[in-house]
């Protein structure tokens, strides 16, 4: 510590040794380093804490000793006697040989300014009416600030809803599960309006989140890379408001509905449900309201949207759809209907593994007579039939027709398109996207500040069971018209055949 004269500014020459001397023969100190995050944490804080009072008590106590000096009329040289290692130094309570801090003192001219801390080293400058309650207040700042930061209150401070989707990477939405909870958390207790908002949560809001949350369970999500949220207060949740979806992915049913969706989310424009919330068809009575309320809040200039595959096949969803908004941008994502059906098929062996065979299934008579259209997982895959039924609602401008082949041979180029229809600036590139090798399907590349990259879940890509190709022809044959007359309404040709 240096005392170069009355009046002057206080140099504090803080070097802080590696944390081991913070810790030296304590407990808490080998747990912390066993990996005890918040151990650590509020280690760090009890020694900031230890340093700072130990400072401020040394600067409180120079500024008495200094007014006292001063009025005693010592000189500089006197005051020099009190540097780190003079006797009087050491008798300082706050001194200790193997004390982590050492602090100097220096008084130089007025500059009148309190500088931050920089290479650890904070510049203090007094002027010669700096009294001991400024120092005082300084300190509780400084003690205020490193309290909050250093035990870890500082992470659920507000962060801007564009720096949230960053931390979970805009990517963040494709835990559906946390996205219904997000979506369903009361407020804050200290959010005004908090407990108003909790009772007027209705019972079909509760009835809602168990439909959705049962959803959640059937639908595979991005299992790996989802980063939960669990510390952090949904601030961005308050901003914005619930809107009734631009665009609805209405089909197909396993044509790659979920890698879309899941995909258009890393979009910062785009603001989408993260379950099916089929009120086109399951929900119509609760209303538009109960619908609305599904929805993310959304900023000037972002879209809603929700994905439920069986509108397209649900013969009122159209009419539904055209009430709420008949400006309604309406995607289907199309896949070889055979394959489709084999799919189909495939996910009811997995839920029902007593399931009689394809074959048997999607042929009448005991698989030798003609196929069976009435059979779910092959009515659906005629697409000409249920596009007729759109299209007495909707221009076919309003439709997109997404390829569920090219989603995965070509990711960044259907998603292209798929941003063009939607007038949403090309964000979602090649750069997105990888080819998991293991899966055998695109995945999204890992966001940053995320450990893991993101692929669909076990349901999405599942191994189809072996079908007899005569069984697969049959279906072929099948489904030609159909796929003809659905490339003439579209005007796209899928080449299925
Ligand atoms: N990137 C990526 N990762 C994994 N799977 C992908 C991907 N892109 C498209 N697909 C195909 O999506 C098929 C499932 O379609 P959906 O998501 O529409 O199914 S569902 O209707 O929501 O159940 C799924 O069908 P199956 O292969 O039969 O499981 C996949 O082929």
């Amino acid at each position: 510590m240096k005392l170069q004269g009355k009046s002057e500014s206080l140099d504090v020459n803080m070097e802080m040794k590696p944390s081991t001397h913070l810790c030296e023969g304590s407990r808490t100190c080998n747990q912390s380093t066993k990996g005890d995050k918040n151990s650590q944490r509020s280690h760090v804080g009890r020694g900031a804490m230890r340093i700072f009072l130990c400072v401020g008590w040394r600067l409180v106590r120079r500024v008495d000793q200094g007014a006292n000096e001063e009025r005693r009329g010592v000189n500089t040289s006197e005051r020099t006697s009190a540097l780190p290692g003079s006797a009087s130094y050491r008798s300082d309570p706050c001194w200790r040989k193997k004390h982590v801090v050492k602090v100097s003192v220096i008084w130089r001219p007025a500059g009148d300014q309190l500088m931050g801390c920089g290479g650890c080293r904070v510049r203090l400058n007094f002027g010669k009416v700096l009294s001991k309650v400024s120092v005082f207040l300084t300190m509780v700042l400084i003690f205020t600030y490193f309290f909050y930061c250093l035990t870890g209150l500082c992470d659920s401070a507000p962060r801007t809803l564009y720096s949230q989707q960053g931390a979970n990477g805009g990517y963040d939405n494709v835990d559906d599960r946390s996205q219904v909870l997000v979506d369903f958390r009361p407020p804050p207790p200290h959010h005004p309006g908090a407990q108003r908002q909790l009772h007027k949560r209705t019972a079909s809001a509760d009835a809602l989140q168990v439909d959705a949350e049962q959803q959640q369970q059937q639908q595979q999500q991005y299992e790996q890379g989802s980063e939960k949220e669990t510390n952090s207060i949904p601030v961005s949740n308050t901003y914005g408001t619930k809107k009734l979806p631009n665009a609805v992915i209405i089909g197909v049913k396993k044509g790659g509905t979920r890698a879309l969706l899941e995909f258009l989310r890393i979009h910062p424009d785009v603001r989408a449900f993260g379950a099916e919330p089929h009120f086109f068809d399951r929900f119509y009575d609760r209303g538009l309201e109960w619908y609305r309320n599904l929805m993310p809040r959304t900023l000037d200039g972002q879209i809603t949207m929700e994905k439920t595959p069986s509108y397209f096949v649900t013969k009122e969803a159209p009419s539904r759809l055209c009430t709420m908004n008949c400006r309604t941008k309406l995607i289907v994502v199309v896949r070889d209907p055979v394959t489709r059906a084999v799919s189909d098929y495939t996910q009811t062996l997995t839920k029902n593994p007593g399931l009689p065979s394809f074959q048997s299934l999607a042929l009448k008579n005991s698989s030798t007579g003609p196929v069976d259209s009435t059979w779910s997982a092959v009515r659906i895959g005629l697409y000409a039939k249920h596009l007729e039924n759109w299209l007495q609602y909707f221009p076919l401008s309003h439709f997109l027709f997404v390829s569920g082949e090219r989603l995965v041979s070509d990711p960044a180029g259907e998603m292209g398109r798929v941003q063009d229809f939607l007038g949403l600036k090309r964000v979602i590139s090649d750069k997105h996207f990888y080819f998991n090798q293991t899966k055998g399907f695109p995945c999204l590349k890992k966001p940053e500040g995320s450990s893991r990259p993101r692929c669909l879940g076990k349901s999405k890509g599942r191994p189809h069971p072996q079908i007899p190709s005569e069984v697969l022809q049959r279906l072929r044959d099948f489904y030609r018209p159909f796929n003809q007359r659905f490339y003439q309404m579209s005007g796209q040709d899928f080449g299925w055949d």
